[in-house]
């Protein structure tokens, strides 16, 4: 492989902001550029400046099994944006209370502690000593880790890569590159590089399981149908007659979020993805009725009519609003050849999850499932890095191959694949040693795994627990002091009668 002197890296989140710290720390490349389509670093971690999000647009598209998320980029430089553009930007996930969902020492990188500062809004329904931490602490986070050293120089905010090839003949990549002016046509323009590190994340794409009569409900009934990454505040549901679909973080979020506040029963929709010890706590909450999956939607504009079946042969009539709590989709749009190799929320051939094996100068930091993110983040970004700067060797292609064959024999060809969970341990260390130390001075260090990390990230499941628990209880109590002034109030009336 030709030395390495220039490096792309697509996206400005936290693994962006990691890998930056990683290349800049082994002191080897001349050019470092970072592209970030928002305008500020932080990923998923920063608001919509707009907020405008109540609804996503296009609902045709999110709807299908696949959204298409591709922006064609014609020989000829556009005039004008693709309309598509609209819906890759459609907001972000954040809502006024979200907080992280594992302990901050869990969650910060090795060698930059989280702030100690709590919940910013005091909002924490952890109490004021809560482990986790507000969103906005998280995206100050990234941005400290951006505004020392310089980097935030190295960053082009406000620009998308809309494409990204390998020029065989120069063995350079080249990103085709896209920023609004104001009002104006977009400028766009092209820049090669050695490598590209993609780190764009896998939660902009909101995925909505096909269901027969979504699309005619969303129609006849706008704003009727929505994903969680629409949520932002459970009082635009008071009263309401709700549906949420999905039993993972959000859509568990969610419902006990409405639990108290829809109309009572809230209808949770809970199958696929669920954990029966960990969510199963806060579907236990006495004003959820739990239903199994969706299997037609029936809804006319003329008739009023908007009714949810299930799979049990029941119904619900009159739903004022069925979420999706369903997940996102992996996308990557500027990469067409292999967004199509991508199945079950996996890219295929990536050697330690991070490799590209047909060609390493094109690697990845987040391509995982949920689970120690931003350390994970690290390991990846260092081990990158280091195999960058020519300072460590993969094992040949072969070999390659054969750690994609065991996984798969271990976890499957899907989701699970990207899993470090259970296994988190296995997988730092084998990384780490892979990456090895660094050489005078150079690169940045990586700690062994530590076990109290993975006693801070259970100890965050027990603590969602206990708040479930309390939550129920609190339910049930209030339950029990509503039918005792009911049977009071009735029992005076027949007094009053007598
Ligand atoms: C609601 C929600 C809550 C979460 N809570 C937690 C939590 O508590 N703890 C945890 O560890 N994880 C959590 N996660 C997971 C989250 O994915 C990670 O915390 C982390 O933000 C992922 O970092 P990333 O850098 O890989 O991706 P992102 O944070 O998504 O950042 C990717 C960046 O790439 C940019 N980008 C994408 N495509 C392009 C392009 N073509 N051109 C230019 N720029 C591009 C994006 O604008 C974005 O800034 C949560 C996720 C969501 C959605």
């Amino acid at each position: 492989m030709a030395p390495i002197k220039s490096i792309a890296i697509i996206g400005a989140g936290p693994a962006g902001a990691i890998t930056v710290d990683a290349l800049a720390q082994e002191k080897q490349f001349d050019l470092i550029r970072v592209f970030e389509r928002r305008e500020k670093a932080g990923g998923c971690w920063i608001a919509d400046p707009k907020d405008h999000v109540q609804q996503l647009p296009d609902f045709d598209k999110i709807a299908s099994r696949i959204p298409d998320d591709s922006v064609p980029v014609p020989s000829k430089l556009p005039t004008t944006t693709p309309e598509i553009t609209q819906y890759r930007f459609a907001g972000t996930s954040i809502y006024p209370t979200l907080e992280t969902n594992i302990d901050a020492f869990a969650m910060s990188f090795s060698q930059e502690p989280f702030p100690e500062e709590r919940s910013a809004l005091n909002i924490s329904r952890h109490g004021p000593q809560s482990p986790f931490r507000h969103w906005k602490a998280v995206e100050a986070y990234i941005q400290n880790l951006l505004n020392r050293n310089g980097y935030q120089n190295l960053v082009s905010y406000d620009t998308t890569v809309e494409l990204v090839q390998k020029d065989t003949k120069t063995g350079k990549w080249t990103l085709t590159l896209r920023k609004p002016q104001n009002g104006q046509e977009d400028h766009w323009w092209s820049e090669s590089f050695d490598a590209v590190v993609v780190a764009v994340g896998h939660y902009t794409v909101p995925f909505i399981p096909f269901t027969p009569g979504l699309a005619e409900l969303s129609q006849n009934f706008p704003g009727s149908v929505e994903h969680s990454k629409a949520w932002r505040d459970p009082e635009k549901y008071r009263g309401k007659r709700v549906v949420v679909v999905g039993a993972s973080i959000s859509g568990t979020d969610i419902s006990f979020s409405l639990a108290d506040v829809a109309e009572t029963p809230l209808n949770s929709v809970v199958r696929g993805r669920y954990h029966p010890y960990f969510f199963d706590w806060a579907f236990q909450h006495p004003n959820i009725l739990r239903r199994p999956p969706i299997t037609n939607i029936i809804s006319s504009r003329e008739t009023g009519e908007r009714t949810v079946f299930f799979e049990d042969g029941t119904k619900l009539e009159n739903v004022d609003h069925i979420i999706f709590g369903t997940g996102y989709t992996w996308t990557l749009h500027f990469l067409p050849t292999l967004a199509k190799t991508i199945r079950n929320n996996r890219l295929p051939n990536l050697y330690q999850h991070v490799f590209y094996q047909n060609d390493p100068t094109l690697c990845f930091v987040g391509a995982v499932a949920a689970g120690f993110t931003f350390k994970v983040f690290e390991w990846q970004a260092v081990l990158a890095a280091r195999f960058l700067a020519g300072r460590i060797k993969l094992p040949p292609k072969n070999e390659q191959i054969k750690w994609e064959e065991d996984r798969i024999a271990y976890k499957g060809d899907g989701v699970p694949f990207t899993a470090l969970y259970p296994d988190f341990e296995e997988y730092f260390e084998q990384v780490r040693h892979m990456a090895g130390e660094p050489t005078e001075g150079k690169g940045r260090r990586l700690p062994k795994f530590e076990k109290i990390w993975r006693e801070g990230f259970d100890a965050a499941h027990l603590k969602r627990i206990d708040m479930w628990k309390r939550g129920n209880e609190e339910a049930r109590e209030r339950i029990r002091k509503k039918k005792a002034e009911q049977k009071d109030d009735s029992s005076i009336e027949q007094t009053s009668h007598l």
